[in-house]
């Protein structure tokens, strides 16, 4: 039997696919179609102190390529989530969810964690320090002192299973300094990547952009970020410490996709453009994608091929 299950945090999936944060993740009717789907679970939409409404529309375009979004976290806020996802957790006792949050401070991160924990939430946590669409607020994981100094805290104040949500990085450098940061500390899991950042895409008929918010600049996603996101993966896979597993996020609408994020050393693959296209059946096609391409090859689990991308030297 061809298996496509997996492990993270020590805790079992039976399918190493799920949805990415800000896809199918808004509310209840969305997750419900994840939680029926072939996903091996779910995460929600990255969580706020307070709900927004995110940015005025137009905020989101599928391009022939992928997409272009500046939703500016639009959800329902942290409390909500949380009241559906411990109604998921008593209808299916044995399996784990994660729970997606972001705050615009440090303090906002640790009320968030705190709210969580005077929960019933028994799944994992995604910080999300990646956001590039609220006006005003930088990408977090792009200011490395701010990134430690949040870990710190985080760690400080919360004892669950925890990842980040990070950006895509692009210099060597950059990828070194980041791991050197992560290693310090007892994270679950990074997540690689959030959208390439300020992308921008124009219709030349009528000379405008695609959406509203910051002037038509927006996260791209889609077959534009695959090269970055497997690049992004397997640098994060070769420095961060084992106990450190890889979430893979970015350009994945095929078995094939999956099986090479996977090589780059993801446990856990994300699908989010792809995902907002084809809605949830979308996992029915790439399982069996993925386990067309594992009995081709031989694999009879994720941990036969998982990392082992070969160089050419
Ligand atoms: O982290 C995020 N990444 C994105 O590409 N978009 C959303 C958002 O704008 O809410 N958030």
């Amino acid at each position: 039997m061809i298996s496509t299950e997996t492990t993270l945090a020590g805790i079992h999936f039976d399918n190493c696919l799920m949805n990415a944060a800000g896809v199918y993740c808004y509310d209840a009717d969305e997750l419900n179609q994840i939680q029926k789907s072939a996903a091996g679970t779910f995460v929600t939409k990255s969580a706020t102190v307070v709900p927004r409404a995110g940015n005025p529309e137009p905020r989101y375009l599928s391009t022939p390529w992928g997409s272009i979004n500046s939703m500016g976290l639009p959800n329902k806020g942290l409390p909500y989530y949380l009241d559906y996802v411990s109604q998921q957790q008593t209808l299916f006792p044995e399996k784990r969810y994660f729970q997606s949050i972001t705050g615009f401070n440090i303090d906002e991160d640790e009320a968030l964690l705190k709210q969580i924990t005077d929960s019933d939430f028994n799944g994992l946590v995604e910080l999300n320090l990646s956001c590039p669409n609220v006006p005003g607020k930088p990408q977090t994981g792009y200011d490395f002192e701010t990134v430690e100094q949040i870990l710190t805290r985080v760690f400080e104040v919360y004892e669950g299973p925890l990842g980040v949500k990070l950006p895509p990085y692009f210099d060597i450098v950059h990828f070194d300094q980041m791991a050197a940061i992560l290693n310090q500390f007892p994270l679950a899991f990074i997540n690689s990547v959030n959208s390439i950042g300020n992308g921008l895409t124009i219709d030349a008929a009528t000379e405008r952009v695609s959406i509203k918010p910051k002037h038509g600049f927006g996260g791209i996603g889609g077959d534009y970020i695959k090269p970055t996101a497997l690049a992004n993966v397997h640098t994060f896979y070769q420095r961060l410490k084992p106990e450190i597993q890889i979430i893979g996020t970015g350009g994945v609408k095929s078995g094939q996709d999956v099986f090479e994020h996977l090589l780059c050393g993801a446990s856990m693959v994300q699908v989010g453009t792809a995902l907002h296209k084809e809605g949830p059946q979308i996992f029915d096609r790439l399982t069996a994608e993925l386990q067309t391409i594992m009995q081709q090859k031989g694999y009879n689990k994720i941990a036969d091929f998982k990392g082992k991308l070969k160089y050419l030297d």
